[in-house]
């Protein structure tokens, strides 16, 4: 038995989270029982949709999330101790999984055998997990980009938009994106963005768009949702595709917010809108992780992480994210 902690989703979300809504909990982990696996976790991650998933769910449970973990105890001769797995076990420092009962829903993943030993496992929740997963599918079969197209992806200096970026060049696009700092859009600048601006100080966002992505834009990948995303569809081109990922801007509305309605916009530029949850795309991910991996081993693509220490700052992590304080991926180091 191993003393462990876990953070319980005390209190449904009022606007932005805060700290006081989670409770710490200490307790013994349970004797383990046959195919039963006990994880101490090494990474927890911090991410937009906590925020929004939270309102369907009754207080009182674990918090949820996906954390990377080492297999410290093991009665399932799949799992040896020292096996590196991710999985959603949610907001605590040990987890006790059942590898019997696999979910297809949450399934426990093991890390690549191959994983470069060179690369910190966090990446495994970020550029080569479920964030770089969702930019390499979702950016790639969603906006199916040519050479020389314009892309523009806003929440651009984040753990999806930075890769999207990266991504985009790699397939000879120009990349532009939106970002909340300065010290944002000159760090997406550093990874070879053609364009950047920073959304919070222009003077109008259709003017900063007319400015950088003159010839208009032919993918839009879309983190932020709302007004913002109905003034990009204006500067689309005929035939533009539009990848739905998130809709950051509304996460901590009460209400769904409603309209504007840019049907007759989509309509006339024949664009094609599609919205994606990554998971869609599950079998094909060791692809997508064994390629992210290889990119950023030839230095093609880069990568930031804004980690947190300690158990106990995952809701100051995760409000921080909330509110932009990250570049790049955040995460929590236990
Ligand atoms: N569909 C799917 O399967 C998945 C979707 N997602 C979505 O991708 C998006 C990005 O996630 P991720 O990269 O992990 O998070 P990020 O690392 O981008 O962190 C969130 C960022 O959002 C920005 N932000 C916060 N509030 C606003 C706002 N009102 N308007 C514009 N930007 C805002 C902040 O940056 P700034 O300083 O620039 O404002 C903040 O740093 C989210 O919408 C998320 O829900 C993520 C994973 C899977
Ligand atoms: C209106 C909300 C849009 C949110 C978009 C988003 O960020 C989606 C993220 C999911 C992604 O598709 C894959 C994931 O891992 C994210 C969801 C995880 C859900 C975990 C539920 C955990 C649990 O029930 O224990």
């Amino acid at each position: 038995m191993v003393k462990s902690k876990r953070l319980v989703f005390a209190r449904q979300f009022d606007g932005m989270p805060k700290e006081s809504d989670f409770q710490l909990v200490e307790e013994e982990t349970p004797a383990l029982k046959d195919g039963e696996i006990l994880v101490e976790s090494l990474f927890n991650s911090v991410d937009p949709y906590m925020r929004p998933y939270t309102r369907v769910l009754p207080t009182g449970i674990t918090m949820i999330g996906e954390g990377c973990g080492r297999v410290i105890e093991s009665k399932s001769s799949d799992f040896p101790v020292g096996t590196v797995v991710m999985h959603q076990y949610g907001w605590c420092t040990h987890a006790v999984l059942d590898t019997k009962k696999p979910d297809p829903e949450r399934p426990i993943r093991k890390a690549p055998a191959d994983y470069p030993k060179d690369l910190p496992l966090s990446l495994l929740l970020g550029a080569v997990g479920m964030t770089g997963m969702t930019a390499y599918f979702g950016f790639l079969k969603l906006c199916e980009p040519k050479e020389g197209e314009t892309v523009f992806v806003n929440g651009a200096a984040g753990a999806v938009g930075s890769l999207v970026g990266q991504i985009a060049k790699i397939k000879g696009c120009r990349a532009v994106g939106s970002a909340g700092s300065d010290a944002k859009v000159a760090w997406l600048k550093e990874l070879g963005f053609d364009a950047a601006f920073n959304y919070k100080t222009v003077s109008s966002l259709d003017a900063a768009l007319k400015e950088a992505a003159p010839y208009g834009i032919d993918c839009y990948f879309d983190n932020v949702g709302a007004d913002f995303t109905s003034t990009v569809l204006n500067h689309m081109n005929l035939y533009g595709r539009v990848s739905i990922c998130g809709s950051i801007s509304t996460y901590n509305d009460n209400e769904m917010a409603k309209g504007p309605y840019p049907f007759v916009t989509i309509l006339s530029k024949q664009l094609t809108v599609a919205g994606f949850k990554v998971p869609r795309w599950f079998k094909e991910w060791p692809k997508g992780m064994e390629q992210m991996a290889q990119w950023i081993k030839e230095g093609k693509i880069k990568y930031k992480e804004h980690v947190t220490e300690g158990f106990e700052n995952m809701p100051k992590a995760f409000i921080g994210m909330l509110v932009g304080e990250n570049t790049g991926k955040a995460v929590v180091k236990l």
